[in-house]
C-alpha cells in the first residue's frame, strides 16, 4: 500500500498560487502527535482558503453567464434571420456552461500534485483560471491532470506528493497524502491503489440508489481505459463491480471534452440494458456537466415504439439470431407476388374507350427486375416498377392505336398510366408499399410465411415467433424488446414511403440555400463553439422549430448516427442487436463493456469475436478491469464455485477490500416457508439503517410469496417507479444486472439455477451485487457450488 505522507518540512501550501515555490513535500516524522495535528489543522486552513478562492473565481464565472443569458432573453426576439441565428447559439453556449458551472458545485476540487520541481496543480471538475488567465483549477479530463490518476510509487510519472481532498458542502474537510519517488516512504508494498483513504471512504458509503460520480478517486487502471483513444472499438472486459459503468460514464464525459468538436455534433449514445438502469445511471453524466449524451435501451431504440419486456426466452432466441436479417429479406421478398400467367387490369375507365389490358407474367417480371435493379431500398424502387409497368403499356395502347400517336404521345400516356387506380393496384401486388410494422406483423401472423421465410429453423422456433395478427378484431401490436432491431432491420429494407422521400427532394432547393447562409454563420462564430453544424442549423431554420437539445433530435431520428457509441452490459446484446448498434455509429467508434460471465440472455455472446468480427474485423480490441470495488472479499469467496460452474477457466476480480460481515444462509421450511421467509426479512430492513437491500428471486416464482413480500413496509417489485428509491427491491437477477445494494438476499439459488439455460450465470450475478452483506434464504438444498456460507 502507499503510505500517507508524513507532514512535510516544508510550509503549508501557499493558498495564493498552486505553482507554490516551497520546496518538494518531504516526509519527515512529526517530533510528536501534538506537532501532526498541528501540522494538519494548517494544512486544511491553507486548503480550505485556496478552495475558498476557487469558489470566488467560479461564483464570479457563474454570475457572468447568468448576466450574459440575462442580456439574450431581454433582446427582441425578431430580426434578421442572421441575427436570429445567433442569439440563439449564444443561448445554448451560456446554458451549456452555466449548467457545468452548476454540476460542478459540490466537490468543485479534489485533489493536487506536485511535481519534482515544486508545481502544485490543483485538479477538478472543470477549469478555472485568475484574471490573468493563469490556471487555477485544472479539469479532470485534461491532460495535464492525468499523472493525478495515474501516478504510483512504481511509475511516479514525474509527481513527487498527491493529496486528495475530501470536502463538505464547500468545505474542505479532511485530505489524505500519497507519496512517490524520493519521497515515498521505504518499506509500501507498491499498491495500484491511489487515494486509498478517499476511495475507501466512497466504497463503503450507504448507496442511495442512484450511482455517483467518481472523478476524484478514478484509479489508474480505470483512467487508462477512459482515456483510451478515440478511434475503433475498446472492449472492456472485467468481472462484477470492476467498475464498468462508471468508467464507461466517465469516457463518455472523457471523449467529449477532448473530441467536442467531433461529436458534439453527432453526440454519445450509450445503451444500458433497461430503463431501471437508465434511471440508476441517469445522474452521472449531468453531475459531470455533460448533457449531450443520449441515454437509451435497445427496446428504445426504434422511434415511436417502446419495446415491452414480455418476450418468452424462446422467441427472444429466435429473434436475436443472426439469420433473422436473411428471413426478413426473405418476407419480403414473398410479399411480391406474381400472376400464375396474368392479371388483367382496365384504365381510361372514365374516357368512351376503356382499355382492358392483360398484363403477362413476362412482363410483371421485368418490371420487378427493374426495381430490384434500381438498387433503392424496397419502397422507393417501387417507382422503377411503375414506370417500367407504364411505359410498356403505353407502347401496348399506341400500337393498338394504329401508329397513331408519336413518341411525345406515348411518353404523356405512360405518365397518365402512373396515376392509374388499376395500374396502382397492380404495382401493390406485385410491389407493395410496406411500412417494417406491416412487414413483421404479416411474417408474424402468418405460418405459411413464416414456413416460406425461415427454412433453416425448426417447426418450434418458427411456432415461437408466430402471434395472433393485430386488428379491429385481434389484439393491439405490442411490441417487444427482441422486436426493435427487426423493425429497425426492416426500416433498411424498406425505406421510407414514398410521400416522406418525396416531400424531402421538393425541400432540396430551400435546403442547399439554408445550409449555405447557416454555413456563413458558422463561421462568424468560430467552429466548435456551439454542438451543432451547418446542415443541422439550416434544418432548425426551416421549420418553425427552435434549437432543440441534441439528445432529443437524435432520439427521435432511426437513422441518426453517433459519433461514439458506449454499450453497457454488452454480453446480453443478440447479434440483431449488434447489427442496429452498428448502423447507429457508421463510425465505428465504440467502447463496449461488459462480463461474459454475467450473460444471462438466451440470445446472449459466448465471445466478443462473436459480435464484432462480422463488422470491425481488426479494428477492436480488449483491456480488463481486474478489481472488484463493489463487493467485499467475503462475498466474492463464495462466488468461487459458481464462477467455476460457469467456465473453470475463469478467474474471479480480486476484491479491494474486507467486509467484515460473513455470508450466511437460513433454511426454511419447505411446505410452510412464508412466516420463517418473511421473519427473515424483517430482521434484516430492521438492520439496513439507511442503506439500500434487494431481495433476488427466481423468474416466475412463486408469486404468493413475492405478494406477501411485497407487502412489507419498504419493499417495491422491480417494475414499481420507485424500485431504486425504496428500501427494498424485489427482483429477479436479470432486473437487477448493473445495479448494486447494501445488502442482498438471495432466495432459493436452486430455482435460480434451474430457471432457465444461463440460470448459473444469473445466480453469479445475483450474488454480486452487494457493498456490504450477503444471505441466502432456501427451503430446497442448497446448491453445492454455493459453499462457505454460515449456517444461522
Ligand atoms: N475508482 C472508483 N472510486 C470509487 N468508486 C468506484 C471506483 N470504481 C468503481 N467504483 C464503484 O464500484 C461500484 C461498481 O462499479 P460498476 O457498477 O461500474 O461496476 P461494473 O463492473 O459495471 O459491475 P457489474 O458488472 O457487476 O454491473 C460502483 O459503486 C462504483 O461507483
Amino acid at each position: 500500500m502507499e503510505q500517507a505522507l508524513a507532514p512535510p518540512s516544508s510550509s503549508p501550501s501557499s493558498p495564493s498560487s498552486p505553482r507554490s515555490s516551497s520546496s518538494p513535500s518531504s516526509p519527515s516524522s512529526p517530533s510528536g502527535a501534538g506537532s501532526a495535528e498541528d501540522w494538519r489543522a494548517a494544512e486544511l486552513r491553507a486548503e480550505n482558503a485556496y478552495v475558498g478562492r476557487l469558489y470566488d473565481r467560479f461564483e464570479a464565472q457563474r454570475e457572468l453567464a447568468t448576466a450574459r443569458l440575462r442580456e439574450i432573453h431581454l433582446q427582441d426576439r425578431g430580426g434578421t434571420l442572421q441575427s436570429r441565428m445567433e442569439r440563439d447559439m449564444l443561448e445554448i453556449h451560456h446554458t451549456r456552461r452555466l449548467s457545468e458551472l452548476y454540476a460542478a458545485e459540490y466537490g468543485l476540487c479534489f485533489g493536487r500534485i506536485e511535481g519534482a520541481d515544486g508545481e502544485r496543480r490543483y485538479i477538478g471538475r472543470i477549469a478555472l483560471a485568475d484574471e490573468d488567465h493563469e490556471p487555477l483549477l485544472i479539469d479532470w479530463r485534461a491532460s495535464a491532470a492525468e499523472p493525478f490518476y495515474r501516478a504510483t510509487p512504481a511509475a511516479p510519472d514525474g509527481v513527487v506528493a498527491r493529496r486528495h481532498l475530501r470536502s463538505k458542502g464547500r468545505t474542505v474537510v479532511d485530505f489524505d497524502d500519497d507519496a512517490f519517488g524520493v519521497n515515498a516512504l521505504e518499506g509500501r508494498d507498491n499498491s495500484e491503489l491511489s487515494g486509498e483513504a478517499a476511495l475507501l471512504a466512497s466504497l463503503t458509503a450507504a448507496r442511495t440508489g442512484r450511482m455517483g460520480d467518481i472523478v476524484s478517486t478514478i484509479q489508474a487502471e480505470q483512467d487508462r481505459i477512459i482515456r483510451s483513444a478515440l478511434g475503433g472499438v475498446l472492449v472492456v472486459q472485467g468481472g462484477p463491480g470492476t467498475g464498468k459503468t462508471v468508467v464507461a460514464l466517465h469516457r463518455a464525459a472523457y471523449l467529449l471534452y477532448t473530441h467536442r468538436d467531433r461529436l458534439a455534433k453527432r453526440g454519445v449514445l450509450v445503451i444500458g440494458p433497461n430503463t431501471t438502469f437508465l434511471r440508476y445511471i441517469d445522474q452521472v453524466l449531468p453531475a459531470l456537466g455533460e448533457s449531450e449524451v443520449v441515454l437509451s435501451s435497445i427496446g428504445a431504440l426504434y422511434p415511436g415504439v417502446t419495446g415491452a419486456d414480455t418476450e418468452t426466452p424462446e422467441a427472444e432466441a429466435v429473434k436475436g439470431d443472426a439469420r433473422m436479417a436473411g428471413v426478413l429479406a426473405a418476407a419480403l421478398e414473398d410479399s411480391r407476388l406474381l400472376p400464375e400467367t396474368s392479371w388483367t387490369i382496365t384504365v381510361n375507365r372514365r374516357s368512351a374507350h376503356p382499355d382492358e389490358l392483360e398484363v403477362g407474367r413476362a412482363l410483371c417480371e421485368r418490371a420487378q427486375a427493374a426495381a430490384r435493379r434500381s438498387g433503392e431500398t424496397h419502397n422507393a424502387a417501387r417507382s422503377d416498377l411503375v414506370e417500367r409497368l407504364s411505359s410498356e403499356l403505353a407502347l401496348r395502347i399506341a400500337r393498338s392505336r394504329g401508329g397513331t400517336m408519336d413518341l411525345d404521345d406515348v411518353a404523356d400516356l405512360a405518365d397518365a398510366l402512373v396515376h392509374e387506380p388499376e395500374l396502382q393496384a397492380l404495382a401493390q401486388k406485385l410491389w407493395p408499399l410496406l411500412t417494417p410494422e406491416q412487414l413483421l406483423t404479416a411474417l408474424f401472423g402468418s405460418p405459411e410465411l413464416l414456413a416460406s421465410a425461415m427454412p433453416g429453423f425448426s417447426e418450434e422456433q418458427r411456432a415461437a415467433l408466430l402471434r395472433e395478427r393485430p386488428g379491429p378484431d385481434g389484439p393491439a401490436a405490442v411490441w417487444t424488446v427482441a422486436d426493435v432491431p427487426l423493425l429497425d432491420e426492416a426500416a433498411e429494407l424498406l425505406g421510407p414511403l414514398p410521400g416522406s422521400t418525396a416531400s424531402r427532394r421538393a425541400d432540396a432547393a430551400a435546403e442547399a440555400r439554408d445550409l449555405e447562409f447557416a454555413k456563413v454563420v458558422l463561421e462568424d462564430f468560430g467552429a466548435g463553439l456551439v454542438e451543432i453544424d451547418a446542415e443541422m442549423l439550416a434544418s432548425q431554420y426551416r421549420g418553425e422549430e427552435s434549437l432543440r437539445p441534441l439528445a432529443e433530435r437524435a432520439a427521435e431520428d432511426r437513422t441518426w448516427g453517433f459519433g461514439h457509441v458506449i454499450v453497457d452490459e454488452a454480453q446480453e446484446l443478440s447479434p440483431m442487436a449488434w447489427r442496429l448498434l452498428t448502423r447507429r455509429c457508421p463510425g465505428r467508434s465504440m467502447t463496449i463493456v461488459g462480463d461474459l460471465a454475467q450473460s444471462g440472455a438466451p440470445a446472449a455472446l459466448s465471445s466478443w469475436g462473436e459480435a464484432l468480427d462480422e463488422y470491425t474485423a481488426g479494428r477492436w480490441r480488449t483491456v480488463e478491469l481486474t478489481i472488484n470495488y463493489r463487493t467485499p472479499a467475503e462475498i466474492m469467496r463464495v462466488t468461487e464455485g459458481v464462477l467455476r460452474a460457469i467456465d473453470p477457466a475463469l478467474t474471479a476480480p480480486s476484491a479491494v477490500r474486507d467486509g467484515g460481515t460473513r455470508p450466511w444462509s437460513l433454511l426454511i421450511p419447505e411446505d410452510d416457508p412464508g412466516p420463517a421467509l418473511l421473519g427473515a426479512v424483517r430482521e434484516e430492513i430492521a438492520v439496513l439503517g439507511g442503506g439500500r437491500m434487494v431481495i433476488v428471486h427466481a423468474p416466475g416464482w412463486r408469486p404468493e410469496l413475492i405478494d406477501r413480500l411485497a407487502a412489507l413496509d419498504g419493499v417495491t417489485r422491480a417494475d414499481g417507479p420507485s424500485a431504486l428509491d425504496s428500501p427494498v427491491a424485489l427482483m429477479t437477477a436479470a432486473q437487477a444486472k448493473g445495479l448494486e445494494f447494501d445488502a442482498v438476499l438471495v432466495v432459493e439459488p436452486a430455482e435460480i439455477l434451474a430457471a432457465h439455460n444461463r440460470g448459473v450465470n444469473d445466480l453469479y450475478v445475483a450474488l454480486t451485487r452487494g457493498t456490504k452483506s450477503l444471505g441466502v434464504i432456501h427451503s430446497r438444498e442448497l446448491p453445492p457450488m454455493l459453499a462457505g456460507l454460515d449456517p444461522r
